[in-house]
């Protein structure tokens, strides 16, 4: 939810209540959509000012609400409204502005920050772009070039950065609060329209076609198949060539191709999971409130019974002729799913372990687990073993050998 409160008789205050990150949930939203319309309605408030509770301004839309269907007030029409209003609205910056939340203050018309807060569009992060109308604010604020970079890395940056950049308009040391509601009193009467950022018409350098094809090579190269940043210099593509109405057309239509994506879902998944995992010392004493004795479970076994029949169906692979080496299963790993280019791939790691440590591992689990089939140790490993585990490298010419030797 949000609360409304009204400061020394004139500025309306609107604070974010979603604990711990104020995310904008559907309560969250429609709080602030009933919050403007009581600012409207009461002549004696002259300015607002929009923070987050505890401390933080915002954390974005709200990730869990993505797997369902999503109900309440909208977040674009309810930031479009906040720009509309003939008030002047001040974000107060403190912890976070990330995501929908820097959407959020950038439908406002001044923004004022706390030195250390974090400010950034991470949506590329989570197989998304910055749907609430990020990606036609922001290059409208600071330039295509800044934006592009900001928005396809997903990148946080620091209050001080984001002043330089023009995102923010004052940063403070002390209490951005407090020095945002005594901006919002002074500048009450100051005209609104150029502080519209919708209206403004979007800086870009005149060599804007070659940069955008540039950075979509660059983005596509980095990128290796995800969709998020691709689909994110489209929209900023948008933002130079389009009005704003129709660049948030295409923002919505872009969003929705990644909306539903397997990637989107994966990296919402990938979010939680490792928020999750850190908190697995709490599941401990949640064992012991109850006065049960877990079995020991070391992470290194969860690992190594992943890894090792990973690694174990890879000889399987090569030994049926379905791969020619072990560089075609690594670079399928390395390029296609993410394994650690510094590791290898599964099977160079396997040579680097030692192949003679890996079967030893895989008889080790089979043995603990004789119905897992994957835990098997391949004949070929055990070939490579017994041949003295030659390097990586030599294992093609040995399967060559072993071949010929087994159609003989
Ligand atoms: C035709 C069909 C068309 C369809 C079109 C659909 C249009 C839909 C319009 C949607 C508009 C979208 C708008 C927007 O652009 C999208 C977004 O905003 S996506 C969210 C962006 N924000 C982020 O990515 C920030 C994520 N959070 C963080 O990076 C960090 O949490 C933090 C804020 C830096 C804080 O870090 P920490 O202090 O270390 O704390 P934790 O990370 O441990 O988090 C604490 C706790 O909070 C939960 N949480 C954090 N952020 C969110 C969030 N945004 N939503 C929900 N929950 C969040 C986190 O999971 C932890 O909880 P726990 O897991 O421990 O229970």
């Amino acid at each position: 939810m949000a609360s409304y409160s009204v400061l020394h008789g004139s500025v309306a205050l609107i604070t974010l209540q979603n604990p711990p990150v104020n995310a904008l949930s559907a309560a969250v939203r429609a709080g602030i959509t009933d919050a403007v319309q009581r600012t409207l309605k009461d002549p004696q408030v002259t300015s607002v000012v929009i923070c987050g509770q505890n401390g933080r301004f915002c954390g974005g839309a709200d990730i869990r609400e993505f797997g369902g269907s999503m109900s309440g007030p909208p977040l674009v029409p309810m930031i479009n409204a906040i720009e509309a209003m003939d008030k002047p609205v001040v974000a107060a910056i403190e912890g976070v502005a990330l995501g929908g939340g820097l959407e959020l203050a950038l439908g406002c018309h001044y923004r004022i920050a706390h030195r250390q807060a974090l400010v950034g569009l991470p949506e590329v992060t989570l197989g998304l772009l910055p749907a609430a109308g990020g990606s036609q604010r922001l290059p409208r604020l600071i330039g295509l070039p800044a934006a592009l970079d900001l928005i396809t890395t997903g990148k946080h940056i620091l209050a001080s950065e984001a002043l330089k950049l023009g995102i923010v308009d004052q940063v403070t040391d002390g209490n951005a609060l407090n020095m945002a509601v005594e901006f919002a009193r002074r500048i009450v009467g100051k005209p609104l329209d150029p502080r519209r950022i919708s209206t403004l018409p979007c800086p870009s350098p005149p060599d804007v076609d070659f940069l955008l094809d540039r950075v979509l090579a660059q983005v596509r190269k980095r990128a290796r198949g995800a969709l998020a940043p691709v689909a994110c210099v489209g929209a900023l593509r948008a933002a130079v060539f389009l009005p704003f109405a129709q660049g948030m057309e295409k923002e919505r239509e872009l969003m929705g191709a990644l909306f539903d994506s397997g990637q989107a879902r994966a990296l919402q998944y990938a979010f939680f999971s490792q928020r999750l995992v850190s908190q697995l010392e709490n599941h401990c004493c949640y064992w012991a409130r109850y006065g049960l004795v877990p079995r020991h479970i070391a992470p290194e076994e969860i690992l190594e019974r992943c890894l090792y029949a990973l690694t174990n169906e890879g000889f399987n692979i090569l030994q049926d002729g379905m791969a020619a080496g072990p560089e075609d299963i690594d670079a399928i790993y390395v390029f296609g799913y993410g394994w650690p280019r510094h590791r290898g791939g599964p099977m160079f790691h396997a040579g680097q372990v030692g192949l003679a440590r890996v079967l030893e591992k895989l008889e080790h689990y089979q043995h603990k687990h004789p119905d897992v089939p994957y835990l098997k140790p391949s004949p070929l490993l055990r070939r490579l073993v017994a041949a003295g585990s030659p390097a990586v490298q030599k294992w093609r010419e040995f399967l060559n050998k072993d071949r010929v030797h087994s159609q003989l």
